[in-house]
């Protein structure tokens, strides 16, 4: 993979507008509350980025583990709720650390916590867009968590890999650097394989990385899968992403200088427009429906609605204007979108022409189960 040089690390210089993501496995002491001095050589590191006109955008880790040395807890609780209340109590920790490192370089910090239903809510979305985009525009440094006090199981980002990612899809940003316990993506999990090769550089949809990334530490959560995914999510908005070790001294300057350390993960195609990158990023799918192979190759090859003729089984229960996913007759997903209708109508449609929906249902929304605009190839 790095015999390709197609692409080159200058792209980094050119970076107007950045996201930083540092993860927990570099936050905390051992998971013993926050590395204060190694959080104000990052600081100082993002601090030299805006004096040379970068925008910076923080996605930080550490609420937990910070909320656990304050209540003097040894071991990470299982319980959601004592989960929850960590992260509440570590948060203000979080900040107040950013802010002081910051304020040293004069700078201004804003905490900002999200949660999955604030980007997958259409308003809500556009509402948190503009609100970073403001911050960013006053020069402010925006400290971006989930906000793991409010949110349940069932919907959350979990990892912040793909919360760095969404939030460089939210601002189009042009990299997304990922600060992690590793130098990079290794071509297996070094901890268990010490003669694992970095990655150097590669293409973000390479699917050839798929078996190399594998799970994370005992401190953080997703691993190098979910910073893999990130890398595929930001380049839905032609951003670059960056892998590094944060132990690297002075690891984003030179990143941004060009040098060649960690992963650089490429875009391979252009820029989805806002509305589809919206759709790519939401997690929640309340169904799959099956394509047969004339389908999956008019969505692939010509961005095409999804008529009900194409498709072979469904699977799940969700209502009209709910996010289904495509796959093909393998079993690999080809496209995401929201449906027309509700799983109990779309299962009579199935392999139906469209000129039949009236006749069958009584009644026709739409000519497509899922509509272009609503659809996106994965
Ligand atoms: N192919 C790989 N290359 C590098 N690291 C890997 C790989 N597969 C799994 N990992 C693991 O991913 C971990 C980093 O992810 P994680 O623990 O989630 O950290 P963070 O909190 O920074 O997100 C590393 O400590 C490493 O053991
Ligand atoms: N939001 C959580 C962090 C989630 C997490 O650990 O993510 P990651 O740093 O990607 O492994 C917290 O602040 O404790």
């Amino acid at each position: 993979m790095t015999a390709d040089r197609r692409w080159g690390r200058e792209v980094l210089s050119g970076a107007r507008r950045v996201v930083v993501k540092i993860g927990s496995a570099l936050l905390t002491n051992d998971g013993r509350g926050l590395d204060d001095a190694a959080i104000g050589g990052w600081v100082d590191q993002m601090a030299a980025l805006h004096r040379r006109g970068i925008e910076v955008v923080l996605v930080s880790s550490g609420s937990i583990a910070e909320g656990m040395a304050r209540l003097g807890w040894h071991s990470r609780p299982s319980a959601v709720h004592e989960l929850q209340a960590a992260a509440a109590v570590g948060q203000s920790g979080l900040s107040q650390c950013y802010e002081t490192h910051f304020a040293r370089h004069g700078l201004r910090s804003a905490q900002v916590l999200l949660t999955h239903d604030d980007l997958s809510n259409r308003k809500r979305y556009l509402n948190a867009r503009s609100a970073l985009r403001t911050l960013v525009q006053l020069g402010v440094v925006p400290v971006i968590n989930e906000n793991d006090t409010v949110v349940t199981d069932e919907i959350r980002f979990g990892d912040n890999d793909t919360l760095g990612a969404l939030v460089a899809n939210l601002l189009e940003a042009d990299a997304l650097l990922i600060l992690t316990d590793q130098e990079g993506l290794f071509d297996a999990d070094p901890r268990g394989n010490p003669d694992a090769k970095l990655i150097e550089e590669g293409d973000a949809d390479d699917p050839r990385l798929d078996a190399m990334a594998g799970g994370g530490g005992v401190l953080g959560r997703g691993g190098m899968a979910t910073k893999l995914r990130a890398a595929r999510l930001a380049a839905r908005s032609g951003a670059v992403t960056a892998i590094a070790s944060g132990r690297q001294p002075t690891v984003l300057t030179r990143l941004i200088e060009g040098e060649s350390l960690g992963t650089l993960l490429h875009p391979d195609h252009a820029p989805l427009a806002a509305r589809k990158r919206w759709l790519a990023g939401q997690l929640q799918v309340r169904g799959t429906l099956t394509l047969d192979a004339g389908a999956v190759s008019v969505l692939r090859s010509q961005g095409s609605s999804l008529l009900p003729v194409g498709v072979k089984w469904l699977q799940g229960s969700f209502r009209r204007g709910d996010m289904v996913v495509c796959v093909d007759e393998s079993g690999a997903r080809v496209a995401k979108g929201l449906i027309n209708y509700a799983s109990a109508d779309a299962e009579r449609l199935l392999g139906q022409p469209s000129q039949r929906i009236a006749e069958i249902l009584g009644y026709m929304e739409a000519p497509e189960l899922i509509h272009r605009d609503n659809l996106v190839v994965l």
